[in-house]
């Protein structure tokens, strides 16, 4: 890596307090989008009720509006065209001509942002592919299909079995769920590899996710955390190029036939160690030749990545920006690429691996088939992410951005200064391992040292330290030499150590997606934990009432100081179900606020805007904690 393009990574991590924005209160906020909005209905108001008059200011105000009205959108003319500012001004104004109720009129403001928002993405979809006007109709076509009696199934016997795991589907022709392993016709080899690791029956993402997946279908994936999501796109991923191998062997230089992309190295390493698990059990059973399953990511030396691209690969497990850095060069092809996986894709997205996804989607030579997993999966990036699948299948199991039920979440106000010691006293709540997760990378080394000092077995994790440094940590920690593990955002997604008790929020992470990832690290796969976050003053209103709801999403307490903060979610909650369109912000996920006050759409904007301008090229961080990587 260059060191231009480190101190770019450094930026994008992000884990610094001089990144953080200048807070503007949420009551602020929303006066000043209000007095915006009335200011623009204003001047509709008199620009609609005297049409032919000159404007104020004489005529060369009147020449000067002259092209203004010209560029104004005739009705006939897509919505986009208008100003976010002019459309929620006509919005307003058609609300109290048909008299429409406050949650519908709220429901109303909050589509018209969204629909400005997603006029402004970009789709996630290959360049070229866009530019030729490639589109596919078909799911990819595969030699699994499920056993007669599975197919045999009615559409109600089917529903029943969703119904049974609170798995919601949506898609055309959705592939029958499966509630055991073996009746997936997984080759016997397979089974026995899950049976040694006490992976008797299917969880529900697997129960629906797996026949999906292995009939070929583009898939969205949303399961809580712990919930067995990386089988379901690892053991197809294998399947899928032992069939390949079996049908026409790799050569050198060949490959991959599948992979796997995942937003730090940590996360790639483990999910690398899964999918090598089932190869090892194949080539073991004679089931097919050996395959061999690249690990790409930054911190290893290229020179072994390049030994096995010479003898030819079959799956690959990366970060980002080194498998795109291997594209680039022409290390690899993706000629006979067809499957990807993106796991924690929501927050890769958000982390800024935007443009990577969308130029690894350009190497693709044919149709892949697409699929993307999270436990957080807000409206936008499903819809944006849409625009690359084909027939997709939405997999939901339990709502996008739920905490994880078997977590007892627990917040405690505790002022800045009393924070270092009061973790001493948290940390005895129970026994070892336990995880905490900080904002910035100074707080982390510093905890590091404190704990260091008063005796704890303590390792530190963040995107500062080198690939030694935090290989030393994850080993430590997963084989429980050490205690506590310190980390940035970094160790929050997709971790899987084993039976972790306790997971310590230090500082509440500026987007409740993080905080549902980082408490995710305890409560794993049926197992109870328990995870507590400090909050006080510093933190932002908007999260703290996200948290608020989250909390009372999953039946936690709620503390006093959560519980008197101003609401005015609680108000519009039961107008807004009324209304029939949900809880919470569209845009986001969060249930403590709408799309009109959300402050990730904020930031969204001001990229569009700087990106348009030229300014930035838009890859700064949209949110606190950072654990870009590659
Ligand atoms: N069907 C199963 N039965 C029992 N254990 C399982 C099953 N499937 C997966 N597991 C185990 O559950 C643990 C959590 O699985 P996994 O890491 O895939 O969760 P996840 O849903 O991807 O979580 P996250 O959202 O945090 O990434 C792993 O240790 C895995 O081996």
């Amino acid at each position: 890596m260059t060191a231009a393009a480190t101190g770019k990574r450094e930026a994008e991590e992000g884990e610094d307090e001089e990144d953080e924005p200048v807070y503007v209160p949420v009551k602020q906020r929303r006066l000043m989008a209000e007095e915006a909005a009335r200011r623009a209905l204003d001047a509709r108001r008199k620009g609609a009720a005297t049409p032919a008059e000159p404007r104020a200011g004489g005529p060369a105000a009147a020449a000067a509006a002259a092209p203004r009205a010209a560029a104004r959108p005739s009705a006939d003319e897509p919505r986009r065209a208008q100003s976010l500012l002019d459309q929620r001004a006509e919005m307003l104004a058609t609300n109290t001509m048909h008299k429409l109720t406050d949650a519908q009129q709220r429901n109303e403001e909050d589509r018209v942002i969204l629909e400005s928002m997603e006029n402004s993405l970009r789709p996630l979809m290959s360049v070229a592919e866009l530019a030729k006007g490639v589109v596919y109709t078909e799911s990819i076509a595969t030699c699994w299909e499920p056993p007669a009696h599975i197919r045999a199934m009615s559409e109600d016997q089917r529903q029943d079995v969703r119904n049974k795991w609170h798995i919601l589907v949506e898609g055309e022709d959705v592939p029958p769920p499966i509630k055991s392993f073996k009746d997936m016709r997984l080759p016997p080899a397979v089974l026995e590899h899950l049976k040694a690791r006490k992976i008797l029956k299917p969880t529900p993402i697997q129960i629906q996710g797996l026949p999906a997946v292995l009939s070929g279908r583009d898939l969205i994936g949303i399961a809580f955390t712990g919930s067995g999501k990386t089988l379901a796109f690892t053991l197809p991923l294998v399947m899928f190029a032992a069939d390949e191998e079996r049908r026409l062997p790799i050569v050198r230089g060949e490959g991959p036939i599948g992979m796997v992309v995942c937003p730090s190295r940590e996360l790639a390493r483990q999910t690398h160690a899964v999918a090598q698990g089932f190869c090892d059990a194949l080539s073991a059973a004679n089931e097919c030749a050996p395959l061999r399953n690249m690990l790409c990511i930054g911190g290893i030396a290229p020179k072994e990545q390049l030994d096995m691209i010479r003898q030819g690969v079959h799956t690959i497990v990366a970060t980002p920006g080194r498998l795109q850095d291997l594209l680039t060069k022409k290390r690899i092809a993706l000629d006979l690429c067809r499957y990807l996986a993106l796991d924690e894709a929501d927050r890769m997205i958000d982390m800024g691996f935007e443009e990577e996804v969308r130029n690894i989607m350009d190497f693709f030579k044919h149709q892949r088939q697409t699929l993307l997993f999270s436990a957080t999966m807000p409206a936008k990036i499903q819809t944006f992410a849409k625009s690359a699948l084909v027939r997709p299948v939405v997999v939901n199991v339990g709502r996008a951005g739920a905490a994880n039920l078997d977590v007892i979440q627990e917040v405690e106000y505790v002022k800045q200064e009393a924070k270092i010691l009061y973790l001493l006293e948290c940390l005895q709540k129970t026994a070892p391992p336990v995880l905490i997760f900080c904002e910035s990378k100074n707080d982390v080394d510093s905890i590091h040292e404190y704990l260091l000092l008063k005796g704890v077995e303590a390792v530190a994790i963040h995107g500062g330290k080198d690939q030694e440094e935090r290989n030393y940590a994850i080993d430590g920690f997963q084989s429980g030499r050490k205690d506590v593990m310190i980390g940035t955002d970094i160790a929050s997604k997709g971790l899987d150590f084993p039976d972790v008790q306790h997971v310590i929020n230090y500082d509440m992470p500026k987007e409740i997606e993080n905080y549902v990832h980082r408490i995710g690290r305890t409560g794993r796969c049926g197992k109870t934990g328990v995870a507590t976050t400090f909050i006080n003053k510093s933190c932002e209103e908007t999260t703290l009432l996200d948290l608020k709801h989250l909390l009372k999403e999953a039946k936690q307490r709620i503390p006093p100081v959560l519980a008197t903060l101003d609401d005015p979610a609680e108000a519009e909650a039961d107008e807004s179900i009324d209304a029939g369109d949900g809880r919470g912000c569209k845009f986001c996920g969060g249930l403590g606020h709408r799309a009109a006050t959300c402050p990730k759409l904020e930031s969204q904007r001001m990229k569009a805007v700087l990106s348009a301008s030229g300014g930035s090229t838009g890859r700064e961080k949209i949110g606190g904690g950072g654990g870009g990587d590659w």
